[in-house]
Order: C-alpha cells, then structure tokens, then sequence
C-alpha cells in the first residue's frame, strides 16, 4: 500500500526549477531514498513534503489524504516526523528532556489541567516518560540519558535527534542527510538503526542521503534526482548500474573538478 504519494510536483525559485514535474510513491514499510548530484533539488523536495515551502503546482498525499496544504505543524499529529540536515536539539536539555519535548509538542491535555498535573495531564505525563524511556533504550544511549545534549558526540546528538522525532511514533519518518559529518562507526550505527525501525517497528522511511554505501546497503528502493527532475529509480542494483545515473554522478564530478 503506498504510504506517500507526489503527483506532478514542481517547485519554482522565481525563474529556477528547483523540483521539477515529480512524481513519486513511497510504498508502507519501505526504507526509499532520494539521492542525486549537489543541487539536483532533494531537500527542496523534502521540504515541499514537510510544507516548509508550498508547492507551485502538483499534489502530496500522504495515507491516501491530500496533505498539499497542511501545514507543517500539524504534519506530526498525522503520523510524518522529520530530522533536518542540521542539527535540531536543545543542548543545555538532557537527552531524556530532549526527547520528552517530541512528546509534550503532541500531548493533548489543556494547560490548565497540565498546571495542576492532574487527571488527563497526569497519565499523559506518566506515559510520556514511559515511551521517552522505550526510545532511550531502543536507540541504546541509557547511559547518556541525563547528559546535556551539548557535551554528546555529533553522532549521540543526531541519535538523540532521531529519538525525538519517533517520540511521536510517526508512520514516516523522514531522515535528511542523517550521517553527514559522522564518522565511518557512527554511520555504520545509525544505518542499523535506520534498518531496526523498518524490521522491528515496521517504520516507513524516506530519506535524502549522500552516503552511498548507506543506500546502497539498506534502501529497498532508491530514487535519482538531477537538476530537478527524476532521471530513475529501482532497487539499489538497478539504480547504480543506470547509465544516466552514472552520467549524473561523473559530470557532477568533473564539473567540481
Ligand atoms: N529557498 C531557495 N530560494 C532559491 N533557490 C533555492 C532555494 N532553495 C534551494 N534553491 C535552489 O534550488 C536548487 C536545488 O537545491 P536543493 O538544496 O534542493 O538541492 P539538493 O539536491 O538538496 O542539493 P545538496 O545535495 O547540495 O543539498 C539549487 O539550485 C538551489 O540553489
């Protein structure tokens, strides 16, 4: 069943064609990432999603509603949680603070209710801290827990990104660049947590990513972007024997030669 869905998406910067005539399916379930040379519009793409910026023309549906014009604070309550390409924590917050604040975005309680913590605030509260504590353990950093954020390694603090975007439980998760600026053991880690929230929390995942040997290795489906428009798509396998795809890749590279 297609979880989301782009219909003929394009998005214009004045006279720049920054998305051009997309369309896309990311199937449930799925890890599917985009991928394509610097500037061949991926986190625009992502950000039309996310409604960061509306679309110039085209339609986004996501669980079979039309979501072209939700805005993006209200994308969350419907089940699509998103990492940005730079970091996005609080670091003077713990770890667990960091976490619980995905939460409380999406607890319904009233704040009067919330300032006497009582009835509905309370078992929210309680249970709040119960799911904050199943991500602390699922992404393995109990023992970071308590720390300020800001004395993590880059990679615990993009784990601890990554936490708060599941505190949500989101039916997608959208990853951008998740392993830029990791090291080749954080990104190994993070690549298998990435396959544990497909495998044990059957988690759908879209993701723009650089790192080829991340999608290579886990993505079931892998679409290409090159100035604007999708020039293919197919497993792993079928993408990086693609002839344009190669093209892509090696004038990209000679043109930063
Ligand atoms: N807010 C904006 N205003 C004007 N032009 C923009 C804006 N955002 C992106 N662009 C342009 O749109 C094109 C696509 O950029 P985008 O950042 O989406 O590419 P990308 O594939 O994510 O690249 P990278 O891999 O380098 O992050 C580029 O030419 C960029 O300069």
């Amino acid at each position: 069943m297609s979880l989301l869905k782009l219909e003929n998406v394009t998005k214009k910067f004045g006279g720049l064609t920054a998305v051009s005539d997309i369309g896309l399916t990311v199937e449930q379930g799925q890890i599917y990432s985009l991928i394509g040379p610097n500037g061949a519009g991926k986190t625009t793409l992502f950000n039309l999603v996310s409604s960061i910026f509306p679309v110039t023309s085209g339609r986004i549906f996501f669980d079979e509603k039309d979501i072209t014009e939700v805005p993006t604070h209200a994308l969350a309550s419907l089940g699509i949680a998103r990492t940005f390409q730079n970091l996005a924590v609080f670091k003077h917050e713990t770890v667990v603070n960091n976490i619980l604040v995905g939460l409380h975005s999406h607890l319904k309680a009233d704040p009067f209710s919330a300032a006497v913590f009582w009835g509905r605030a309370r078992n929210e509260e309680i249970r709040a801290r119960e799911r904050a504590e199943e991500i602390i353990e699922f992404l393995e950093i109990e023992e970071l827990r308590d720390l300020p954020v800001g004395t993590l390694s880059y990679g615990q603090q993009k784990r601890v990104e990554l936490g708060r975007a599941l505190a949500v439980r989101p039916k997608l998760l959208l990853l951008d660049e998740m392993v830029s600026g990791m090291n080749q053991e954080e990104r190994e880690e993070i690549g298998r947590f990435v396959l544990d929230l497909k495998e044990e929390l059957g988690m759908t995942v879209f993701m723009v990513e650089h790192d080829m040997g991340i999608v290579m290795d886990i993505s079931d489906h892998v679409c290409v972007m090159n100035h604007g428009a999708k020039i293919a798509e197919g497993t792993p396998d079928e993408v990086s024997n693609n002839s344009d795809v190669i093209d892509a890749y090696l004038g990209s590279r000679r043109k930063s030669a």
